[in-house]
């Protein structure tokens, strides 16, 4: 394996425009090993709050410079994520460019964990959109620092079952603010994907007795759903993937791409509100506002799908459900005080939210200084 690491630290001769790009961020690490095809960035934002720590995407971007914004955007919103959920943790992402249905072997999960490892603890990853658990099965050979694994290898578990309950919590609390009411089941909802996160959410609405209105590019998840809601005495729409931004359904459930919340979106919106997993929904901040202006409320990401990143941090002081558990029940009280707030100032939720994480960030950082925490490793695979 050869170890094509390109490490950027701040060195502001190396390439203006990346730094340019990366000005928010510590570092970016460009992981190129060719004889498993991996073309993976791990970029790490903010490890200020303690190691970096986020999921791992395998995603076939179009360029280099989409995956690169991707793993930006995405490890900006986990320093955020870290700071509303209460973790040690800073934000961090990884993005593996590749398919996921086509290009995954046990070597290039394997190479990956190997880039992971050469950053000592600085950041911890795990599961995402296009990987499994079982691909982290390979990685974790290689390296300590993976969070997310199977119960059999001592972690948690799937990390999006506690994303699915944290989307459930705030779907009540958006409920509460639109309705008076906690209910799931009087209102109807539109899921856009039906992977690990938005097929679990579906079942849960669908049990309760909701009409869901869902949409999958994949027509196995299309049918799994179809064959749960026959069992269900929930109402199941059927929805091609352009049309779901125009259902007549109260909230929208965004849990696969981002930026799925644009001036194109946004003027077909008949929603009262979005809730959903997906990370980085807006397209620009900005759309934020235009959701408020159009009077429809809004359930900033990175509070709404924190269960997952819940887990995945516990994980590392031993796997417990019931604490798990305790800690995404209070997405429901984050997400209250948010809406509340952006109420009472006449702001957008967005607003709210950045504020409410940039205070939380600035009042721990006072008493954190740049990275120095170690965590010990559960297992040791080299030492
Ligand atoms: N898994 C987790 O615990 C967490 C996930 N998230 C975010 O939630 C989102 C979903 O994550 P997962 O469920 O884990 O991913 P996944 O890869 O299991 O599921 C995504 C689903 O979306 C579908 N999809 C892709 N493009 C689509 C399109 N244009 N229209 C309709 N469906 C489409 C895919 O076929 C797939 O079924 C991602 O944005 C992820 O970053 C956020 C926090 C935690
Ligand atoms: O959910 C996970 O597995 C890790 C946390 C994360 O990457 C996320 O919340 O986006």
């Amino acid at each position: 394996m050869s170890f094509a690491t390109q490490s950027f630290q701040g060195d502001k001769n190396k390439d203006l425009s990346l730094i340019d790009k990366m000005a928010e961020h510590e570092q970016v690490v460009f992981c190129n090993d060719p004889s498993t095809n991996l073309k993976a960035i791990i970029a790490i934002h903010s490890t200020k709050l303690g190691p970096a720590i986020g999921g791992c995407r395998m995603q076939p971007y179009e360029n280099f410079d989409a995956a690169l914004d991707d793993v930006l955007r995405l490890s900006k919103g986990m320093s955020y994520k870290c700071a509303a959920a209460d973790v040690d943790f800073g934000g961090g992402k990884a993005v593996i460019i590749g398919n996921p249905q086509t290009d995954k072997t046990p070597e290039l999960f394997r190479a990956f964990g190997q880039f992971v490892e050469s950053l000592h603890g600085r950041f911890y990853t795990g599961t995402d959109m296009g990987t499994t658990l079982e691909d982290f099965v390979h990685a974790m050979k290689e390296t300590n620092h993976i969070a997310g694994l199977p119960e059999e290898y001592g972690g948690g578990g799937d990390s999006s079952i506690p994303t699915a309950q944290g989307v459930i919590y705030g779907l009540k609390a958006t409920n509460r603010m639109l309705f008076g009411h906690e209910d799931l089941k009087p209102v109807s909802y539109a899921i856009q994907g039906l992977g690990k996160v938005g097929f679990k959410v579906a079942v849960r609405l669908l049990e309760e007795g909701a009409r869901v209105y869902v949409t999958d590019i994949d027509q196995n998840n299309i049918n799994r759903i179809q064959e749960h809601a026959a069992k269900s005495p929930g109402t199941l729409e059927l929805v091609d993937a352009n049309d779901i931004y125009r259902q007549p359904a109260d909230i929208f459930i965004p849990c696969a791409l981002g930026g799925i919340i644009n001036d194109t979106t946004i003027e077909q919106f008949q929603f009262k509100a979005i809730a959903g997993a997906a990370n980085n929904q807006l397209l620009k901040e900005e759309h934020g506002v235009d959701l408020a202006k159009k009077g429809i409320l809004y359930a900033p990401d990175y509070i709404i799908n924190s269960g997952g990143l819940i887990q995945v941090t516990d994980e590392l002081y031993g796997p417990n459900k019931d604490r798990v558990l305790a800690k995404t029940k209070e997405i429901y009280n984050t997400m209250i005080e948010v809406y509340k707030t952006a109420e009472m100032n006449q702001i957008s939720t967005v607003e709210a939210a950045n504020h409410f994480c940039e205070n939380l960030m600035e009042a721990r950082a006072k008493r954190n200084s740049f990275y120095t925490r170690t965590i010990s490793p559960k297992w040791n695979i080299r030492y």
